[in-house]
């Protein structure tokens, strides 16, 4: 019998290539003779470098969020792959309704780190130190921990950012350290880049709220892909999938995409879901925090939203 051929889909940053890399290693795994091709393909977000991420989808007059994500989709549609590898948390929560997230990995680790120039966390930045970040949940939280402080809009990829903070562009970043740790980062040890040398503080989740699904990477199939979805559920974990359904369920509720200022966060003891979140109002002043505590995710997760609004 032949063994079947899968077209992995993958944008083509060091960070997207790696976690394409990961997926193909565990489908390898599972299906020991399996036929891997792998597509690189450039979306949106990766051709708009000169704008703010957060107007890429307006100047590009595309109405949905799917910078990052919609040329996969065309892909899948087309046939030309059968599952999408995406960075979970930017894809949108709600996917035109031929497609589906079937599976992720298991997360990697969900904190955001600040990036700085000169040792020392968020305490040690001097007053009115400026950060970089196109993240308007980052900023959001950023300003209210130290007001002092300039955010000010950055884009590329990881490499690239680093190399921009090490020259002094900016005193600090701030990135997930899913995507640092996958790029050979150790959170213990500053990091060498061209341009000088930088050093990490990761912020806890209860300090610092991360995006929904950050850490997770999550696959993208046609749901009448039968042969698609096999694939993706012989190399899925449970407790990541459950925790990053429940985490895209309360976004979708709160209808926001990934340039809403909410951070939530989610904790699976056993069969337990512990979830918080924190939400900017839109028209400013201190944000709302909510806990909510169960065991079905979709059940936490309206819970949850519903002690926020
Ligand atoms: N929006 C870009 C993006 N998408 C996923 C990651 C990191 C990896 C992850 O969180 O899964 C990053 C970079 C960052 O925020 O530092």
């Amino acid at each position: 019998m032949n063994a079947p051929t899968i077209k992995i889909g993958t944008r083509g940053s060091a960070l997207a290539l790696y976690q394409a890399g990961a997926t193909e290693d565990a489908l390898r795994v599972a299906h020991p003779g399996i036929e891997l091709v792998r597509e690189v393909i450039r979306t949106t977000g990766d051709r708009r470098t000169d704008v703010a991420l957060s107007q890429v989808a307006k100047v590009e007059g595309v109405l949905d969020k799917g910078v990052f994500t919609k040329e996969l989709e065309t892909a899948l549609s087309d046939g030309v792959i059968d599952i999408a590898v995406h960075s979970l948390k930017d894809v949108p929560t709600v996917l035109a309704p031929e497609f589906e997230i079937a599976g992720t990995l298991e997360r990697a680790p969900v904190r955001d780190v600040l990036i700085t120039r000169a040792e020392g966390g968020l305490d040690a930045l001097p007053e009115g130190a400026t950060v970089g970040t196109s993240s308007v949940r980052r900023a959001k939280q950023l300003q209210w921990l130290r007001p002092d402080l300039k955010v000010v809009d950055l884009r590329g990829n990881v490499p690239t950012r680093l190399k921009k903070v090490a020259r002094g562009d900016c005193d600090a970043i701030m990135l997930a350290e899913a995507g640092l740790v996958r790029l050979g980062h150790s959170m213990d040890e500053p990091a060498e880049v061209r341009g000088g040398k930088v050093y990490f503080s990761p912020l806890e989740v209860t300090e610092f709220f991360p995006a929904a699904g950050q850490g997770a990477i999550g696959f993208e199939i046609r749901k009448d892909d039968e042969e698609a979805r096999a694939m993706v559920e012989s190399i899925l974990h449970a407790g990541t999938f459950l925790q990053a359904r429940a985490e895209r369920e309360f976004l979708r509720l709160l209808d926001g995409g990934c340039h809403t200022p909410v951070g939530v966060f989610s904790i699976l003891d056993g069969d337990r879901l512990t979830m918080e979140a924190r939400v900017f109002p839109d028209e400013g002043g201190e944000p709302r925090t909510a806990k909510a505590v169960g065991e079905e995710p979709l059940e936490v997760a309206r819970n949850l939203f519903e002690s926020l609004v």
